[in-house]
């Protein structure tokens, strides 16, 4: 998917990311953080994978090893809808602002000031 590097958004700026979920959708993935192998927030919607439907994994990434996941109950994704994403932060905790007016939080495990890498992988079609 798309990989952007040697960005410099600061606390208090938000990513807005808009994109279709295919109808066929199993899981897809926002990351954000200094690098690839190192994620404040690794935000995985889950149709159908690894077990699991329905739910939003969060979990963070630091020199390449997870982090224990936080698992979100609300899941505001519909297979082949379009969706609207926007990911702003602190240096205490990350905001995710979903689809519908829904929120979700996740701490700045890493007390990262700036986001340099943002990626989208597997059933995201951003526009
Ligand atoms: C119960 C057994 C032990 O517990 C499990 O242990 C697994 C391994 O640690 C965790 O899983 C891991 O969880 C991590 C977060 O914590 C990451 O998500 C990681 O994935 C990394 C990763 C990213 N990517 C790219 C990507 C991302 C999204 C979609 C696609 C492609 C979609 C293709 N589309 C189709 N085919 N239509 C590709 N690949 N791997 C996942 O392997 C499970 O959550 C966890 N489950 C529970 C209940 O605890």
């Amino acid at each position: 998917g798309m990989v952007l590097t040697h960005l410099k958004v600061q606390a208090g700026e938000c990513i807005a990311v808009k994109g279709m979920v295919p109808p066929d959708a199993k899981s897809f993935a926002l990351n954000m953080g200094r690098a690839g192998s190192d994620l404040a927030l690794h935000f995985n919607p889950r149709f159908e994978s690894h077990g699991d439907a329905h739910i939003i994994i969060c979990n963070s990434l630091q020199a390449g090893e997870w982090g224990e996941e936080q698992r979100e109950p609300d899941f505001p994704f519909q297979p082949g809808q379009d969706a609207k994403i926007c990911i702003s932060f602190d240096t205490q905790e990350l905001t995710v602002a979903l689809p519908g007016e829904q929120q979700l939080k996740f701490p700045n495990r890493l007390g990262l000031e700036a986001i340099e890498f943002f990626s989208v992988e597997g059933d995201f079609r951003v526009k």
